[in-house]
């Protein structure tokens, strides 16, 4: 999939695009990507953005900058740019945009998953350009998604995009980090994401970037096992746009899963995180690795951590091996209690009448790391 015979496309845009200077907005390189928005609407593709820059936006009202600040400050930051980056965005369009800003708490309790992909729906289907970024002003280390690459992706998958498409400050993944060697070979094509790929990826070296290319890759790993086309190309230059309008490829794209996860066996391996654990006995671990399997009480020998109904949790060995994700049934509070009668008569009874802490569908087995 490329862009020109795409139907819906998220657009992750870096700080360094819309902040080049740390001196608020700059329409120096949005200008071009705001045209490249308008030309694939033009064209009939439904558009996603996904803008970083908050903090690079607000840093100049703080005599300190972003570099050394606080936590506190940099939220203030946040809070301060994204009403400046808001109002630039706005300017490029006469056509309406709506503001989306999310936190990791919102997308990994599936009822607020499920809202934010109504919402998005919503505003596609009324023409309204949807622009996200993370809610840096509320988040803590807990509830934090922590860089725009891998909330890129997830917004990908819950917007049910068919291309993902990030604007970096280079022209695709090397080898190695090109601003630290002169000798780094682009890569055009990623068919399938190992640890060698991870390998190649350095660090941000700008004064605004999050996360570099490791963050990148972690993303192209979300979104193209959801079945996505995932692309990083440079944002700088004018000829990264025209050439994507023509169905080329002026960066690294790396190529969807044959076979893409089931929607929401995705949402728990790439969004979820794990709220507590399940420790399993050696016969049900051995199961599981072959096929989901309902998961009884009987088949659990330790409970780690506090969850809720409802909750994802991590399914692992006596050994520490990570098995599965899953949604549990039942809470770590009655689970628990269930263990302390594991010796009164009745206790069989009572494990048979609660069905499985764990349903089939609710499991999405972990890919050996
Ligand atoms: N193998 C690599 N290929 C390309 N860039 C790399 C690599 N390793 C590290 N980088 C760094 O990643 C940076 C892009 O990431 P980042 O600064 O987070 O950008 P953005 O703000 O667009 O998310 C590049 O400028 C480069 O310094
Ligand atoms: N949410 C932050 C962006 C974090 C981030 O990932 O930045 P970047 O690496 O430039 O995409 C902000 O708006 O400043």
């Amino acid at each position: 999939m490329n862009i020109s015979n795409s139907r819906r496309i998220v657009i992750k845009i870096g700080s360094a695009l819309i902040a080049p200077d740390q001196d608020g907005c700059r329409a120096r390189y949005l200008l071009t990507i705001a045209q490249f928005i308008v030309r694939c609407r033009s064209m009939g593709k439904e558009v996603v953005l996904v803008s970083s820059g908050s903090v690079a936006a607000g840093s100049h009202l703080f005599p300190q900058g972003a570099k050394n600040s606080s936590v506190v400050l940099k939220k203030a930051m946040a809070a301060a740019g994204q009403t400046e980056m808001m109002a630039t965005w706005d300017r490029f369009f006469d056509f309406p945009s709506a503001q989306i800003l999310l936190t990791h708490g919102d997308l990994r309790d599936l009822e607020r998953y499920n809202s934010i992909r109504e919402t998005i729906f919503a505003l596609l289907d009324h023409g309204i350009l949807p622009i996200i970024n993370e809610n840096d002003a509320v988040t803590t280390d807990d509830l934090k998604v922590g860089d725009n690459d891998n909330l890129s992706a997830m917004v990908a998958a819950a917007a049910d995009a068919d291309v993902l498409l990030m604007c970096s400050d280079v022209d695709g993944l090397y080898d190695k980090n090109p601003n630290l060697h002169e000798d780094a070979k682009l890569i055009q094509q990623v068919p399938e994401i190992s640890e060698d790929i991870y390998a190649m990826a350095g660090c941000a070296t700008s004064q605004v970037g999050t996360g570099g290319m490791k963050t990148k890759i972690e993303a192209a790993e979300k979104a193209t096992s959801h079945g996505i086309s995932t692309y990083i190309v440079n944002g700088f230059k004018d000829l990264t746009f025209e050439r994507l309008l023509r169905g080329e490829n002026p960066g690294t794209v790396f190529l969807p899963y044959d076979e893409p996860m089931h929607a929401q066996q995705h949402w728990m391996t790439h969004t979820a995180s794990e709220q507590g654990e399940i420790v399993v006995e050696h016969d049900y671990a051995e199961e599981l690795k072959d096929h989901a399997e309902p998961l009884a009480a009987s088949n659990i020998s330790q409970i780690n951590g506090e969850f809720s109904v409802g909750d994802t949790v991590l399914v692992r060995t006596e050994k520490g091996e990570r098995l599965a994700k899953a949604t549990t049934n039942y809470s770590s509070c009655l689970l628990n209690f269930l263990a302390e009668q594991e010796q009164t008569s009745d206790n069989g009874q009572l494990q048979q009448n609660i069905g499985p802490v764990v349903s089939e569908q609710d499991i999405a087995i972990l890919e050996k790391s």
